[in-house]
Parts: structure tokens; C-alpha cells; sequence
């Protein structure tokens, strides 16, 4: 090995910025963060010695090539036997880069304290006159720390991660609540709730008429009392997965209540009403086999009330001029749409 001399800087701060290029290097081979490595990839930025350089990328030119034993005679041979003895500036550098990694552990964790106390043993060891021999047992003492120090690290980080992992999960749970506060359980459709927000947005904007339509299933006592509650269930879901295909920027569906279903239309009571048409005609044609039998139950339908809303009109007078619509076409005989466009319930013909 040639006795090129490496220049070393004393310079606290210049040290960091060597150390800062040295680290990505490291982490790209996954090198581990041992002293003695970091003393071969800090001389390597700093371009100290070329010799060292090529030998360190020809050895370690990417993930899964480092050998640690190569890496440690590597350092024995460029730093202790080679430089030390006889340059108080590689002391200097190895003190600069321990006191470095001293100063990065005790941020890193309250159980660290025993590796900061061993390498400040090693620096003082550093810091008294050279002798080989000690700075080999103080370094191998090192590497034996460096090696419970990353096992602490490990821990350290799966705790962190562990935390992690908690608050993701505490945060799915309350995206998952606030969507069920707002969401019908049952059809999967928005709620009252929702719909009454969503009702306030829609009269709220000037840009576009707004239009509601109340549905109600016809005879549901009857059908239930029929077929049962659970049957009764089975209709709204599928009522509900009816109303949630017309979900759209321009259409709001919910379950109003009980056997009652909303629709907020962004459109003129002409419009409105077609969509209310086209959602009757969908009620009538559901089919519903019963359950362990070849037989059909009897068709499902539904009465509809639509009206539109009328400038600064509050959503309490709108529900209220959507039910009479809705009164109208229970009273007309169930099974069809009742368009009301004033406040005297003039009928769309
Ligand atoms: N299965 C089931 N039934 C419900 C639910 N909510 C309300 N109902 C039933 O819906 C029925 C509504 O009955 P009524 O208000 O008398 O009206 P209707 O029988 O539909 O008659 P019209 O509205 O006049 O056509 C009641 O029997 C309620 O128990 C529900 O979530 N599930």
C-alpha cells in the first residue's frame, strides 16, 4: 500500500458536509452505519485517497455486495496501520466522525446512552498518544455496541412504526364513522342526515333550479305483513340500489325515512318529473322471487310527489309542498307521479 498522506479537514462543519455525501452512498449499498464504515465512505467523498475509493466500489458496487469482514481489514489496513501512528489528523477525523455519530445516537433514542458512553471512551482512547493495540480493542468494543445499538434501533423503529400503524388505523375508523353518520345503513344510500345538507346546498346555489322528489312504496304494511319484515328489508335495499344507479353530480338519492326515499334533481320541474317517471316504471318492473319457492311476489310500486323549488324557498316549505305532490298521487291511486308547479297544487298535466 503506497504512504499517501489524506488531507484532513479539522473542521467541524466540513466534516458533517463529507459525512452528508457519505451517507446516501452507504444506505444505497446497504452498508451498515458502523463507525469503521463510515470512517472508509467519508474518506471516499472526500476523495482523500483514490487508491481506497476504487477499492471500495469494485467491493461494494451496489445492495447485497457488502462483506463485513472485507470492509473491516479494509479499514484496519487505509486508517490504523497505514495512517494512524503516524497523523494526528486521522485522529482528528475519526473524533470528529464519533463525536458526529455520539451527538446522532443520543437524539435517537433514551437507550442509547450506553453506546454514546462506549464511544466517548473510544474518543478519549482516540485522544490519548497513539497505540495501536488499544485502539483495536476500544474499536472491536465499538462494533460489538454498534451491533445491540441497532438492535435497539430496530425496536425503536418498530414501536414507531407499531404507532404508526395505531393512528392509520384510528383514522380509517373515523373516516369509517363519519360515513356512517351520514349513510342509511340498510339500502347503503345517503341519510336524512345527509339529505337535509344536501338539500340547504341545493337551494343555496343560484346557478341551478333545484327540484325534490319524495317517493313512497305503496301498501309496505300490507307487504310486510304479507311477506314479512325482513322481506320488507329486502325491497327497500333493492329500492335503494335502484335510486343509487341515478346517483350522479346533477342527482342526490337518499332514504328519507322508513319507506320513504328522496331526490334532490339539479334541473326544472319538466326534466324532474321524467326522472320521477322513469323511476316509478323501474319500482313496478322489480321482480322478487320468495325465498326457497318458484313463486313472485306481488309487484312493488311507488307514489311519487315532485315539485320545484322557488327563489330563497327554505327546505322545510319545499318538503312540505313535495308531500302534498306526494298526498296527491297516494290519493290519485298509488303507482304514478304528481308534478305540483304553485303553491295552489296546480298538477303538471
Ligand atoms: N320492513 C320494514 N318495514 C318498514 C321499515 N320502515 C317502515 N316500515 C313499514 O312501512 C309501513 C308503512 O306503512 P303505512 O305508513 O301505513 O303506509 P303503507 O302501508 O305503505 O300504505 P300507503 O303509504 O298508504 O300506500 C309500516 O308498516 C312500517 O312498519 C323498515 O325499515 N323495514
Amino acid at each position: 500500500m503506497t504512504e499517501k498522506r489524506m488531507v484532513f479537514s479539522e473542521d467541524l462543519s466540513t466534516s458533517s458536509d463529507y459525512l452528508r455525501m457519505a451517507v446516501p452512498l452507504m444506505i444505497q449499498r446497504q452498508i451498515p452505519p458502523t463507525p469503521h464504515n463510515y470512517a472508509l465512505w467519508y474518506a471516499h467523498v472526500q476523495n482523500a485517497h483514490p487508491e481506497l475509493s476504487a477499492t471500495l466500489l469494485e467491493q461494494f458496487p451496489g445492495p447485497g455486495s457488502y462483506d463485513p469482514d472485507v470492509s473491516e481489514s479494509l479499514f484496519f489496513d487505509f486508517f490504523i496501520k497505514t495512517y494512524l501512528p503516524n497523523s494526528p489528523q486521522a485522529q482528528n477525523l475519526l473524533v470528529s466522525i464519533l463525536t458526529q455519530l455520539a451527538r446522532s445516537v443520543a437524539q435517537s433514542a433514551e437507550g442509547s446512552k450506553a453506546y454514546g458512553e462506549s464511544l466517548k471512551e473510544t474518543i478519549h482512547v482516540l485522544e490519548e498518544p497513539i497505540d495501536s493495540e488499544r485502539i483495536r480493542a476500544a474499536l472491536s468494543q465499538l462494533l460489538e455496541d454498534t451491533v445491540s445499538m441497532e438492535g435497539l434501533n430496530n425496536a425503536f423503529r418498530s414501536e414507531l412504526q407499531a404507532v404508526s400503524a395505531e393512528v392509520a388505523k384510528l383514522k380509517k375508523e373515523l373516516e369509517q364513522s363519519q360515513y356512517n353518520a351520514r349513510v342509511d345503513s340498510l339500502t347503503k344510500i345517503a341519510n336524512r342526515r345527509a339529505f337535509n345538507d344536501a338539500l340547504q346546498q341545493a337551494l343555496g346555489s343560484d346557478e341551478e333550479p333545484a327540484s325534490l322528489l319524495l317517493l313512497d312504496l305503496d301498501r309496505f304494511k300490507q307487504c310486510n305483513d304479507t311477506y314479512g319484515h325482513l322481506m320488507g328489508d329486502r325491497i327497500l335495499e333493492i329500492v335503494g340500489g335502484v335510486l343509487a344507479e341515478l346517483q350522479s353530480d346533477s342527482v342526490f338519492v337518499a332514504r328519507y325515512g322508513g319507506e320513504e326515499f328522496a331526490v334532490i334533481a339539479t334541473s326544472p320541474l319538466g326534466p324532474a318529473t321524467e326522472l320521477a317517471e322513469r323511476i316509478r316504471r323501474k319500482v313496478a318492473g322489480i321482480r322478487i322471487q320468495r325465498k326457497g319457492s318458484k313463486d313472485f311476489m306481488g309487484e312493488v310500486t311507488v307514489s311519487i310527489g315532485v315539485v320545484q323549488a322557488r327563489g330563497g324557498e327554505s327546505p322545510d316549505s319545499l318538503i312540505e309542498r313535495a308531500d302534498a305532490a306526494l298526498y296527491r298521487a297516494k290519493d290519485g291511486g298509488r303507482d304514478q307521479v304528481v308534478a305540483l308547479n304553485d303553491s295552489h297544487g296546480t298538477s303538471v298535466p
